[in-house]
Parts: C-alpha cells; structure tokens; sequence
C-alpha cells in the first residue's frame, strides 16, 4: 500500500543547531522529501521583522502604486521576465488564474546582450523597480529579503543531501561561480474572483520553493498521494517548502514535486510571496543524476503508484517520467536547464518572448500570439 499523508508536517529549524537534536531533524526531513514534498518550517532564521515588513509591502504595493507606474514596470518590458503582470493574463490548465504579481530576482547585473547565444543567458539581470519615492523602502527591503532566503535555501539544501543519503556538497554543481539568480513574486488573490481558481494544479521548477503566506486567508492545497486536496492554511512564523521538478529529476524521483493549487480566498484578498531557488542555467539535468542510495531508491518505490491532476511520474525511469510530466519540464532530459526555464517562461508570457525571443518565439508559437500563455 502506498504511503499517504493529510496534513503537511512541520518541521522545527531550531533543532538543526545542537547536535543532540539535528539528527531529528534530518530524520523528518527525510520523511517530507520522500512523502509529501511539503513542509512548513517553523522557528528559521529569517528575521521576524524583516518578514513582516516584506508582508506590510505585498497590499501596498497592488494599492499604492499608479496604474502608470504598474504598466512602466510590466513584464513586457524585460528580456529577464521580471516586473508587473495585470489580472487575469496567466492561464493553467486551460482556465483563467485569478491573481496578480509581481516578479522580482537576486541583484543582478545584465549578463548578455541581444542576439546572445545560447539564448538564455539573457535571461539573468536586473529586476524593474518602482520608483522609490512611490514606495520607499520597497526594493531595499526586498533584496535583503531575497538574499537571506537564498541563504537559508543553501542551507536546507545541504540538509536534504544528509537526509538522502548524499555528500554535503552533492548539490554544489548545481551553483554557477558566479552564484545562482534565484526569483521571488509578490502576488494577490482578490475576494470576488471570476473563479475559484487562484492558481491551477501545477508543479513548481527548480529546487526548493519558500513561501511566505503573507496574510490570514487560506486557499493553498496540497495533492495526497492519493488525488485528494489537503490543506495548507497560513501558520504565522512559517514558510511553508516544497520541492521542484529539477529535484525530483535529479534525485530520481526520490525527493517527490508534489502538485499543489490556490484556491480564491472568500473573505478578502489573499498575498503570498513565493520564492523559487534556482539552479545553474548550462547544468543538462539529463547528464547530472545524482547515484542515489539503493535505501532511498527504495522509499522512493514504496510510495507506489501516485494519483495527481499534473500526473507526477517519479516510480519509473526518470526520462521516461519527464517525458510524461507536465509540459514545461519534459526538456529537462536534453536541454539546459536555463533553456527549459525559457521555454517555461515565454509559454506562461508569450508577449514578453515576442518581443524579446522572437525565433523561439515563432517556434513555439507558429501562429503568432495565442489569447494567453500557459506554463503548466
Ligand atoms: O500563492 C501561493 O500560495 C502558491 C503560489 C504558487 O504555487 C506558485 O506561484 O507557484
Ligand atoms: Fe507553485
């Protein structure tokens, strides 16, 4: 019988600091990766306050900011994806998401011009910023927030190769020498949506994704191994982590991308802050699979047959099980993996790959603009 769940666990951080209690929690982690591929992480190092200042922004920047200033800074504008996307132009599954965001990276510097090839080196640079004056603060508090998750992010991941069974530095080939660009969104769900639907069934991309749930409304799920829909209701003073696709690839299915949704809040608008930990962009995840122990391998099999709306594929051959998986990570078994994340992105934003990507562009879309993109 396939292992299950129905809650998402919780998992203390502080008992990763005295070596009486850290084996605790690698232990727990190891059940979390292998299981839900959901936790909530109580009692990390990000400071309280800063956390809570990051929240304060996430309204007042959808209500403060001129519609002016939104369309100066939309996503259109950057070759590296990054600024405003208005209501009701992301589409997953074939339906409407009812939110809206805000895309925001690690300072960056442009690391390559127009015409650059490969591609997606140009997919690294510097975030758009609403002008200071407009929301003081903003941008400083966001960067210094990004860079103390990335951290934070680095750390988990040398604990998740302890709870697999690997080196410490297993995942260090994934870091390009001159750090990874990791990515972060403010977004809100209105009350009052068209649908129910915040955002559709999808799988996230990378490593690990930390959310922080920036207000008292519920709406995230989490799909059991069985199909059905759990909760995942904001806990104060908690990220809730999961893992990614490029995980669960390069684990070969050990550590599992759990498919998870939002639904719209019911009472009021609902803010979270998603920040995705991103991997070296020339890594071929194909050609860097990790050995993984034949214990893990076998966790990974006890899990059985698994029921999913994004049909999650891990109980097989890894390749095989891409090529299955959800349409933006197919790639990961030949492309790079900076390539698969264009390809992801100009589906999800096919305007921005338009103007920006114009021969991937008409590749992936031979008739020209479709009514909306989709990633998922
Ligand atoms: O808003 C949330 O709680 C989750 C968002 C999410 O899953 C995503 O943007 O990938
Ligand atoms: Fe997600």
């Amino acid at each position: 019988m396939a292992t299950n769940f129905s809650s998402v666990p919780m998992l203390d951080y502080s008992l990763v600091s005295a070596a009486s209690t850290r084996a605790a929690f690698v232990c727990s982690l190891q059940s979390a990766l292998t299981t839900t591929g959901f936790f909530y992480l109580t009692s990390h190092p990000v400071p309280a306050e800063l956390v809570a200042s990051v929240a304060a922004y996430a309204p007042r920047f959808f209500a403060e900011l001129p519609e002016e200033e939104k369309q100066r800074i939309r996503m259109v504008e950057s070759p590296h994806f990054f600024g405003y996307t208005g209501f009701g132009t992301e589409w997953t599954k074939g339906r409407v998401d009812q939110r809206e965001q805000f895309d925001f990276g690690t300072e960056c510097e442009e690391r390559a011009g127009e015409g650059v090839v490969p591609a997606y080196k140009r997919l690294w640079g510097p975030s758009q910023w609403p002008e200071e004056g407009l929301l003081p603060g903003f941008r400083t508090t966001l960067a210094s927030y990004i860079a103390q998750v990335s951290q934070l992010g680095d750390e988990l991941m040398v604990l998740v190769a302890e709870a697999l069974g690997l080196p410490a530095d297993a995942f260090s080939k994934f870091t390009e020498e001159r750090g990874n660009v990791h990515r972060g969104k403010i977004i809100k769900y209105p009350v009052g949506a068209d649908s129910d639907q915040g955002v559709g069934p999808h799988f996230d991309g990378g490593f690990l994704t930390l959310l922080l749930q920036a207000s008292e409304h519920r709406g995230l799920q989490v799909q059991n191994l069985g199909g059905e829909w759990i909760d995942a209701p904001p806990v104060p003073g908690t990220f809730v982590v999961n893992i990614g696709k490029a995980l669960e690839a390069v684990t070969q299915g050990v550590a599992i991308a759990t498919s998870h949704r939002v639904l719209s809040p019911a009472s009021g608008a609902r803010y979270s802050i998603p920040f995705f930990q991103m991997i070296a962009q020339d890594v071929v995840i194909g050609k860097s699979v990790l050995a993984m122990p034949v214990e893990m391998l076998a966790l990974r099999d006890a899990r059985g047959k698994v029921a999913s709306d994004c049909e999650p594929s891990y109980h097989v051959l890894w390749r095989v099980l891409m090529k299955r998986a959800a349409v933006n990570y197919a790639e990961y078994g030949e492309l790079a993996a900076g390539q698969v994340m264009l390809i992801g992105r100009i589906k999800s934003h096919p305007d921005v790959g338009q103007r920006h990507y114009p021969q991937l562009f008409h590749q992936l879309f031979p008739d020209g603009l479709p009514a909306h993109g989709s990633a998922y």
